[in-house]
């Protein structure tokens, strides 16, 4: 029994960056952008080759999206099974598994592309901990925030209710599980679920939360460059952080 890795790369999305940003190349998507020299795929695509235990790694990208060929490297193969939607991408990055040897009983870590920051260390406490976990698990954050309900009133957007905070979490990825299970899971859930723990969930099982970190969030917001970029800029080769190097 093996682990692998899907890292969605981000299919037939395009750069979600909604507003003008003069830095970012508005052709490209977002997964493509250069943060801190290189395209943003290949720091999330780093993280998982520091992860000795993954026998391989597929990056799912849109039919006709050619950008990995010039950066091919034996830590990860690209197919183009993407689709119009992340549970779609998904599916197909399963499916092509299976049919390349893996088995339903194999574990598979499904991984945002725009999660660049996520560290191997990281990938390997999750694996660490789901490994032997009937169901698997996924990384998360502990929310810390006062969390709002919101609903329109007077002139816009207003509190509707303050939520409990205290079992609330951020679901962060990888997730993992294994390929046979969540690849049904997935195929009931319908493609409108927004992550596979809850395709596990709609099967009445609770996945494992493994702490995470608030640096491992989903490059969304043009804002969100900039921060991954300064991130990046104070680790260094080898996934360690500057300033543990000093002390
Ligand atoms: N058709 C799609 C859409 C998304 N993804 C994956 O899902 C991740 C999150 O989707 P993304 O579009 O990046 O979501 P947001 O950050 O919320 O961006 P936006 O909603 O602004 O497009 C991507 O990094 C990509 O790996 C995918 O595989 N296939
Ligand atoms: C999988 C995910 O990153 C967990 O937070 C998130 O749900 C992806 O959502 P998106 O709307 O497809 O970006």
């Amino acid at each position: 029994m093996g682990t692998r890795a899907a890292a969605a790369g981000g299919a037939a999305s395009s750069c979600p960056v909604s507003a003008p940003c003069p830095a970012l190349a508005p052709a490209l998507p977002k997964q493509y952008q250069l943060l801190a020299g290189r395209p943003m795929v290949l720091h999330t695509l780093a993280a998982f080759a520091g992860v000795g235990r993954l026998l391989g790694t597929l990056v799912a990208v849109a039919p006709g999206d050619h950008f990995l060929a010039q950066h091919a490297q034996p830590a990860f193969f690209v197919v183009p099974c993407g689709g119009p939607r992340r549970a779609d991408t998904v599916l197909g990055g399963l499916r092509a598994l299976l049919a390349r040897g893996a088995q339903p009983d194999d574990w598979v870590l499904v991984h945002d592309a725009a999660r660049c920051l996520v560290t191997s260390g990281q990938i390997e406490a999750l694996m660490e901990q789901c490994a032997n976990d009937s169901v698997g698990g996924l990384l998360a954050l502990r929310l810390t925030d006062t969390l709002k309900a919101a609903s329109d009133g007077p002139g816009g957007l207003r509190v509707a209710g303050t939520l409990e905070r205290s079992d609330k979490w951020l679901a962060q990825t990888p997730q993992m599980f294994r390929i046979g299970p969540l690849l049904a899971a997935i195929e009931q859930a319908g493609g409108d679920i927004t992550d596979e723990a809850s395709a596990m969930e709609a099967q009445g099982l609770r996945p494992r939360l493994v702490p995470g970190g608030a640096q491992n969030f989903k490059v969304t917001y043009p804002d969100d460059f900039a921060l991954a970029a300064a991130v990046l800029a104070q680790r260094v080769p080898g996934g360690q952080r500057a300033e543990s190097l000093v002390r």
